[in-house]
């Protein structure tokens, strides 16, 4: 059984895929000191909690940050006894090659991304990911990352305004009544949710344009379905799609 673990800069997220279907999710803030130990005492807590019993016989990893992996690494090595494939080491092959700048690294969520995109839908795509950044991944038709944008993230855009303006509150994003916000509050989640559309619909546009072949947009991570209410920015939306990444890199190098 595979134990997938996607290292976001805010969140770490671990799900058990019994080959057919994930069987938990478990989510925990991203930590670079956590200990292989802590990881147990948290992951076993969970599995117990959700009644499962499985052996975990194999484990992946994707971390935008690097310093959890060495941690993660002993984890699996102590607790499943196995060596995990890290997205992004030589090692770790993909389904296809980035096309990047020579000396580029790719952060692995956004080749994860592309790879889990494009087993299901094909090529070309745009993948827009709502995490710590806002990510847009170009996945050409032979499912090869070629390139994208990185934006701002939402909730770091809010934390900015809050940070750097003394009389700006700390703010949740949420779709707003209207656009023109009447106290200091709406006025910032106005800001940061018509903006986000925006900045979502140009860019879309604009890669298209660059582009020049027609694409499909998929939108990922957990602030997807909020920006998509009604206003047609994706094609599909899915809340799993670094998960199913995972699983794709991992069958690909276990027959390879
Ligand atoms: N369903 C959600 N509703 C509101 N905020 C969310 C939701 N999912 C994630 N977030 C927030 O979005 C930001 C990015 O989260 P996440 O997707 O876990 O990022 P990363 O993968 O970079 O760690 C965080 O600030 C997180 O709290
Ligand atoms: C752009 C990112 C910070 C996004 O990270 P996340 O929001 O998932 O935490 C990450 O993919 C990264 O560190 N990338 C390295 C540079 C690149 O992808 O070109
Ligand atoms: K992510």
């Amino acid at each position: 059984m595979l134990l997938a673990i996607d290292c976001g800069n805010t969140n770490t997220v671990f799900a058990i895929w019994d080959g057919e279907k994930f069987l938990c999710t478990l989510r925990t803030s991203t930590h670079h000191a956590r200990t292989a130990d802590a990881y147990f005492t948290w992951y076993s807590t969970l599995v117990k909690h959700y009644g499962i019993d499985v052996e975990i016989t194999d484990v992946i990893i994707s971390s935008t940050v690097p310093r959890v992996v060495w941690n993660l690494r002993v984890f699996a090595d102590r607790f499943f006894g196995c060596r995990p494939m890290v997205v992004g080491k030589p090692d770790c092959a993909l389904p296809a090659e980035p096309r990047v700048d020579p000396g580029t690294t790719v952060g692995p969520d956004r080749l994860v991304n592309a790879a889990g995109a494009h087993d299901r839908h094909g090529g070309d795509l745009i993948v827009v990911d709502f995490g710590t950044a806002t990510t847009f991944d170009v996945v050409a038709q032979d499912g090869a990352y070629v390139g994208g944008v990185i934006a701002p993230g939402v909730n770091l855009s809010l934390e900015a305004l809050h940070a750097a303006a003394a009389a700006l509150p700390h703010v949740d994003v949420t779709v707003p009544a209207k656009v023109i916000g009447t106290n200091t509050v709406a006025c910032m989640q106005s800001g940061v949710f018509w903006g986000y559309i925006g900045l979502v619909r140009g860019i879309c546009g604009q890669i298209r344009d660059e582009y020049a072949s027609p694409m499909k947009v998929i939108g990922t991570g957990g602030l997807a379905p909020l920006f998509a209410q009604g206003h047609r920015l994706f094609d599909v939306i899915e809340d799993d799609l670094t998960m199913h990444g995972l699983t794709v890199i991992h069958a690909h190098n276990k027959k390879g």
